[in-house]
């Protein structure tokens, strides 16, 4: 009963971000190259036999109820038929609200994981269905693979986006993607492109206009870092990556940064981190 299982609840670029368009619910129609990065929170995981869920490591600055660890646990709790709890910690390095996804990637890490850890033996599909009301970014985590998304995010069709090196730079602000999807500068009428289309050396992130117009801290990175190699603005922002050709390119750039700018080098991967770990943890249950 007391075994901890531990797993990556890695981040996620947005390789290209289009904005095709806005629904009459005001969300808008998205299309976009999701990859996972190899560079990941840390998750553990003890079962209990009290029934209960018990996170032992707050986040500073989310309360407990809104962090999406407790909240993806909740709703899975309805769906068991035993008594068995859970008690789970983190320990997070992924920058929070810059566009890596890493709430959305830790919720969808606590689905995987339960449904093993509770024996619920639901479906991918149905954990990514469930997931898609905690954030339009989970079901991508859950899925586990690169993939060409279109809708919110929600529809998704494999990718094998080169897997290189990347610097991630994290300017100093904070971006709240409801500002930059409200935003008149916003282009919403990128042409619609085919899954076949998927090249990311012409292709964009729409919100990066909106950005580097309201934050010239983020403009002015941007092009510093655009003289180095391919860089690029993910999700939302604020968060930077720069497509380098090795890993030593990437910390060779990472050098040049001012010292307040947060940051750090990783390899984009085409399976999720957590899909990986999965795999033994279910050979460690039997
Ligand atoms: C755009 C992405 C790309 O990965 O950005 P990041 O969050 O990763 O930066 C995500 O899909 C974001 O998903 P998520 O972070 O779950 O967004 P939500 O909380 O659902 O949305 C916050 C607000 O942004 C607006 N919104 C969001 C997504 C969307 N496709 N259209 C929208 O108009 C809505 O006003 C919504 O109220
Ligand atoms: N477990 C969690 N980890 C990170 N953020 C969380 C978590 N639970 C709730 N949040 C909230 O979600 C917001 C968005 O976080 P995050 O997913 O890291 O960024 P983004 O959506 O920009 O990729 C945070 O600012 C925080 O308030």
């Amino acid at each position: 009963m007391n075994t901890t299982y531990t797993l990556p609840s890695p981040a996620k670029l947005n390789l290209f971000l289009h904005v095709n368009g806005r629904r009459p619910d005001g969300y808008h129609e998205l299309q976009t190259l999701f990859q996972f990065l190899d560079y990941s929170d840390t998750i553990s995981l003890t079962l209990t036999d009290d029934n209960k869920i018990t996170l032992a490591t707050p986040i500073d600055g989310v309360a407990e109820a809104d962090n999406l660890i407790v909240r993806a646990a909740k709703m899975l709790e309805p769906l068991k038929s035993n008594n068995l709890g859970i008690n789970i910690a983190i320990n997070k390095v992924l920058p929070m609200g810059g566009g890596l996804g890493g709430g959305s990637s830790n919720a969808a890490t606590i689905l995987l994981a339960l449904n093993e850890l509770w024996q619920l033996k639901l479906p991918l599909e149905k954990l990514a269905e469930l997931g898609l009301s905690l954030g339009a970014d989970v079901p991508i985590f859950v899925r586990g693979f690169a993939a060409f998304a279109e809708g919110v995010g929600e529809q998704l069709v494999p990718a094998e986006p080169a897997e290189c090196w990347y610097l991630v730079s994290k300017p100093e602000v904070h971006i709240s993607t409801q500002e930059v999807f409200q935003s008149d500068d916003l282009p919403r009428n990128t042409k619609k492109i085919s899954a076949f289309e998927l090249n990311t050396d012409h292709r964009q992130n729409d919100c990066e206009v909106v950005v580097t117009k309201h934050y010239p801290e983020v403009a002015k990175l941007l092009a510093t870092l655009l003289e180095y190699a391919p860089s690029r603005m993910t999700g939302t922002g604020a968060c930077i990556f720069t497509a380098c050709t090795s890993e030593q390119e990437a910390c060779d750039i990472q050098a040049q940064l001012p010292n307040n700018i947060e940051s750090f080098v990783a390899k984009g991967v085409n399976q999720s981190p957590t899909h990986s770990a999965l795999e033994t943890l279910r050979k460690n249950l039997g």
